[in-house]
């Protein structure tokens, strides 16, 4: 095997392996506490132009396959890791981790020291960064990171989004939801169609006049890759929908629903990406644990009822880890959002209940 390194823009390195496609790429290093999930998460739109550092000790434990594939590519630029394996002899397993990264031309490396990275990265906040074949000079490596656009402003809704509408048919006569492809997931999708509901999928770039000719029982807010704040097209789209049918929201849609509601988005030091993050339901007490992959979050108090031209809303749920906002309530048209993701795909399951609530509120509507 060849060596490879990691190296960030603050000219920290980490040596290790190279593993997957022997190519060298930049983007914005992060972290995820995941212990599993690997294949979801490097096929989750969000990570878009991000290499995934993994905290958990082995990644390639199980093989990939079709079944847990959370859109049609990967999204993740490459896989940063302390061991890596190629088994691919689990059940339904189709290919192993490392040849499947190998065939879709993706980088991994692996025999890097994670915890000090890790580590630098809480203390020293997300950064970019690349991962590179050895052969590749360091002066290279570090105007490559330089020429790596920031994840602050930048908008990569556009670059993720699908191409012309397209229609997933409910297993049922559920209602007719609109969705604004920001980088919706897989897992998102089959949530709504196996309760019956039908899924409309729009370009993100679509106008609110062409989403309100489509004339759902209510539209939904996906997540997606980038910072919201460069998506002020689509927070002036959704302040027109607010005012005719119920609107929700996951993460992505969950920032571009609360900056229409007037509130401000931020970058996280480092980000909330795992499977274990515990927040709060602040109107019952009740704590979930749940799946997170962000690197941006709502700016407010836990609690609060803030005035905006929606309306009033509530900063209904906080992340117990950190106090951050991870979800608002509109209190005087039908709208919401959470900034965890109820789908997990990967995570805990606690939360998929939160989908008989969006589609009871989209029937309540409709009646
Ligand atoms: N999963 C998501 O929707 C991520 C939202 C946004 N890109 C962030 O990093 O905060």
């Amino acid at each position: 095997m060849s060596s490879a390194y990691v190296l960030l823009e603050d000219g920290t390195r980490f040596d290790g392996e190279s593993v997957g496609a022997p190519v060298s790429t930049t983007g914005e290093v992060v972290f995820t506490t995941g212990m599993s999930g690997y294949q979801e998460s490097m096929t989750d739109p969000s990570f878009a132009r991000q290499l995934i550092t993994f905290t958990t000790a082995h990644v390639g434990n199980y093989g990939v396959s079709e079944q847990f594939m959370e859109s049609d590519r990967i999204h993740a630029g490459g896989a940063i890791m302390r061991a890596a394996v190629d088994y691919d002899d689990a059940p339904a397993a189709e290919q192993g981790w490392l040849s499947w990264l190998k065939a879709n031309g993706i980088p991994g490396i692996a025999g890097v020291d994670t915890r000090a990275l890790v580590r630098h990265i809480r203390t020293a906040g997300s950064m970019r960064g690349g991962i590179f074949t050895a052969d590749v000079p360091v002066n290279e490596a570090r105007e490559r990171i330089a020429a790596e656009p920031s994840m602050v402003g930048r908008d990569l809704a556009r670059e993720v989004t699908i191409a012309k509408p397209t229609i997933f048919a409910g297993e049922g006569d559920g209602p007719r939801i609109v969705a604004l492809d920001t980088g919706i997931k897989r897992s998102i999708i089959r949530n709504f169609t196996s309760r019956g509901a039908t899924l409309e999928i729009y370009p993100c770039t679509t106008s609110a006049e062409d989403l309100l000719k489509a004339d759902p029982d209510g539209f939904f807010l996906v997540p997606g890759p980038g910072d919201p704040a460069a998506l002020d097209y689509i927070v002036e789209n959704i302040k027109t929908l607010l005012s005719t049918k119920p609107v929700f929201g996951i993460c992505l849609g969950h920032q571009l629903l609360s900056r229409a509601a007037g509130l401000e988005t931020f970058k996280l030091p480092f980000g909330h990406r795992g499977a274990n993050h515990p927040v709060k339901d602040l109107r019952t007490g009740r704590i979930a644990i749940t799946s997170q992959n962000h690197g941006f979050a709502v700016a407010g108090t836990p609690g609060e009822i803030i005035e905006s031209e929606l309306g009033a809303a509530q900063l209904t749920h906080v992340n117990l880890y950190d106090n951050t906002i991870e979800g608002i309530r509109l209190l005087d048209v039908p709208a919401g959002c959470v900034q965890y993701h109820p789908e997990a795909g990967p995570g805990p399951n606690d939360s998929l209940g939160l989908f008989d609530e969006f589609i009871a509120l989209f029937e309540a509507a409709h009646a």
